[in-house]
């Protein structure tokens, strides 16, 4: 059996994270003999910058093809003046949306052993366990129309529509409510209904969509607040469900409780678990090109790829087993280092997981 991979560096920190994973990834082929079948392919701003497009046809033709897709990150300064339509993040917007991978999946799970890496109190974090489930393929991020135009009286206007049918959020909410399922069996959908009708309507669809789920205790939760009860006490949470963009915020969010944006995987999913998978984190220009950026989200990406996708449950596991031991022994990249910790660079981070998984992770 072969599974094909596509593998997506793309811009910034992307290709120094997406070597790690694709390290962790040989390694695990040649042990478990998975199959797996690697090519690379380009997004974002590199994509521009070859072939005067973020998203080219032979990149989206090579996922099509692929039974996953791994992706590093888009975007950096150099393309901030281009105009919309190819700056480098329209790429990924516009795999995410031909790929249909409507439903993103991102857990923020707080290791243990980095409870002194969160800004906030250990107590607060410890034993953290949760998963946001976001609309990906909807929302203001594609509703129409949207542009900037021009007033009557000269003045420019930005605008952007907030548009989800019924069906686009009753397929978000079939798919968190069957994750929520297989957990604590609760589910927080969070909205702003109080202003908005667009998300009165999503209130109404989670509510009668929790009819099937008899079992899943839904709550509803406005996106202020919600906003402000991750860092008050994120435990309350099992799953969150949102749209596009307060997922979008609220998963940054999320991420510093596990002690760093470089820490927080996600699985981008179509109707039939074939995915995209990406760290949650961005490019970092500020930190690209320098070695020092923590790949665990990417390796952490891989390993909900052998999960989701390949059904592959023990190789996932075993990656899991792996980034455990490398923190276990103390070892650190910059953003999550604490005194009395080895600090290493990008590719030793990757090293200590491969080595850990050589070692009997
Ligand atoms: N999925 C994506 O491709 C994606 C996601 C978010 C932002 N972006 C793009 O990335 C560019 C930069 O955006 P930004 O600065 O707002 O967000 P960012 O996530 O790239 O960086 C925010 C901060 O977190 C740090 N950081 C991020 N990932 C890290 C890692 N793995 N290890 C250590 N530190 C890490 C950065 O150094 C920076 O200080 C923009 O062009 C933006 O559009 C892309
Ligand atoms: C780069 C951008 C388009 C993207 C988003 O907003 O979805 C990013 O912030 C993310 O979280 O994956
Ligand atoms: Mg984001």
């Amino acid at each position: 059996m072969t599974r094909k991979i596509a593998i997506l560096p793309g811009d910034g920190i992307g290709p120094e994270i997406v070597a790690e994973a694709v390290k962790v990834l040989e390694c695990l082929n040649t042990d478990m003999d998975l199959g797996l079948e690697f090519e690379s392919g380009l997004i974002g701003g590199c994509a521009y910058d070859e072939h005067g497009t973020p998203l080219p046809q032979q990149t989206l033709d090579l996922c099509k093809a692929a039974d996953a897709v791994l992706l590093g990150a888009v975007g950096g300064p150099k393309w901030e003046p281009l105009e919309h339509a190819v700056r480098p993040e329209r790429g990924l917007l516009g795999i995410r949306s031909e790929l249909e991978l409507f439903s993103n999946l991102r857990p923020a799970i707080l290791y243990p052993q980095l409870a002194d890496a969160s800004t906030l109190k250990a107590e607060v974090v410890s034993g953290l366990n949760l998963m946001i489930v976001r609309e990906l393929t909807g929302g203001i991020y594609f509703g129409q129309p949207r542009g900037v135009r021009t007033l009557a009286n000269g003045e420019k206007q930005g605008y952007n529509t907030l548009v989800y049918s019924e069906s686009e959020i009753r397929r978000i909410a079939h798919s968190a409510f069957s994750i929520a399922q297989k957990r604590n069996k609760r589910l927080c959908s969070v909205d702003k209904a109080n202003v908005l009708e667009c998300t009165e309507l999503w209130r109404e669809v989670m509510t009668e969509v929790s009819k099937e789920y008899p079992d899943v205790e839904l709550s509803h939760m406005y996106v202020d607040n919600a906003s402000m009860q991750l860092v008050r006490a994120p435990k309350q949470f099992d799953v969150m469900v949102t749209s596009n963009m307060f997922g979008d915020i609220l998963s940054d969010t999320a991420a510093m409780l596990t002690g760093s944006i470089g820490m927080l995987p996600s699985a981008s999913l179509d109707a039939n678990g074939k995915g995209m998978y990406e760290p949650i984190h961005g490019s970092a220009p500020d930190i690209a090109g320098r070695g020092v950026a923590n790949p665990l989200a990417t390796i952490l990406s891989v390993a909900m790829m052998l999960r989701y996708t390949f059904a592959e449950a023990t190789a996932a596991d075993r990656i899991e087993k792996a980034v455990n031991a490398a923190l276990d022994a103390g070892i650190r990249t910059a953003d999550i280092y604490s005194e009395g910790k080895q600090k290493v660079s990008t590719a030793e981070m990757g090293d200590a997981v491969v080595n850990a998984l050589k070692n009997g992770a």
